[in-house]
């Protein structure tokens, strides 16, 4: 069974700074934006944890095997850098959908996310070390078959982005609503998705789903982990052995 440990992340009262005392220039919001995001990436990722960039403004941890003190020095980290700050909210589930909802909702319940007097807020539980297990967090890397021969080297990049975009949006919402697992855009024609315990049939049935919503044709390599460090390496060996033996589901055993 999968505990997965989720951190919802969102600047404090971001709409607001960007309009204030007028307009910021957007290519100062990108920039913010993406570099916050750089950081995170390495704060989280050096503790073996995972982030997706989502909405840039809010986005979304898989945290296993952080601690509160870990969560308490990214902020104020991030804090002492930034002209924002960020609030983190921390829970965990037999389901990644289930533990962001929880996060969520004591995020919602600190206070809105343009309310000026709600900053630097930290709140939840992480999983006490004895509960921890080998298999607690399960990842599932996507990759569009033959992207490159399909797509990039055919149409122009606009359309190929389409192609790819209408693929994660099809399994995003299909990984969310059949199989509570959080899928993400990762770049190039590559999609991760933090899953509960799902089999291999789960995975074949939403692979099966795209091609005959969007006409993608998609495989899957899957691992298993104490950290998504751990799942995400495991996931990216078995989207290897598919790759292989035209597999379209393998598990890293
Ligand atoms: N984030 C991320 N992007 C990747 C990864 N592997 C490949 N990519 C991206 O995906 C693009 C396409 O690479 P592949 O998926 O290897 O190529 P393909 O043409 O789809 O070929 P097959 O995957 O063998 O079917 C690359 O240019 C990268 O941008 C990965 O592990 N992580």
């Amino acid at each position: 069974m999968t505990n997965t440990q989720v951190t919802h992340i969102q600047i404090d009262n971001y709409g607001p700074w960007t309009v204030t005392p007028e307009p910021r220039r957007e290519v100062d919001l990108q920039t913010l934006q993406s570099r916050l995001y750089a950081d995170l990436a390495q704060l989280f990722g050096n503790r073996d944890g995972y982030i997706f960039f989502s909405r840039f403004d809010n986005m979304i941890a898989v945290t296993n095997g952080l601690d509160e003190a870990d969560h308490a020095l990214i902020q104020e980290s991030v804090g002492n850098r930034y002209p924002v700050t960020m609030s983190l909210s921390v829970a965990t589930g037999t389901t990644p959908v289930s533990a962001l909802g929880t996060a969520t909702e004591q995020l919602q319940e600190a206070g809105s996310a343009q309310d000026d007097g709600r900053r630097e807020v930290l709140r939840g539980q992480t999983i006490e070390e004895s509960f921890r297990t080998p298999a607690d967090v399960q990842l599932a890397h996507f990759d569009v078959d033959d992207a490159t021969g399909k797509y990039t080297d055919q149409l122009n990049e606009f359309d190929t982005f389409i192609r790819i975009e209408q693929g994660y949006a099809a399994l995003m919402k299909y990984m969310r609503e059949a199989h509570d697992s959080l899928s993400f855009f990762v770049g190039g024609d590559n999609v991760i998705a933090v899953c509960p315990d799902l089999d291999e049939a789960a995975y074949r049935d939403a692979c099966d789903h795209v091609r005959e919503a969007v006409d993608v044709e998609l495989k899957v390599g899957v691992g298993r982990g104490r950290t998504p460090a751990d799942a995400g390496m495991d996931a990216k060996h078995a989207l290897e052995h598919c790759r292989a033996d035209g597999a379209t589901v393998r598990f890293e055993e």
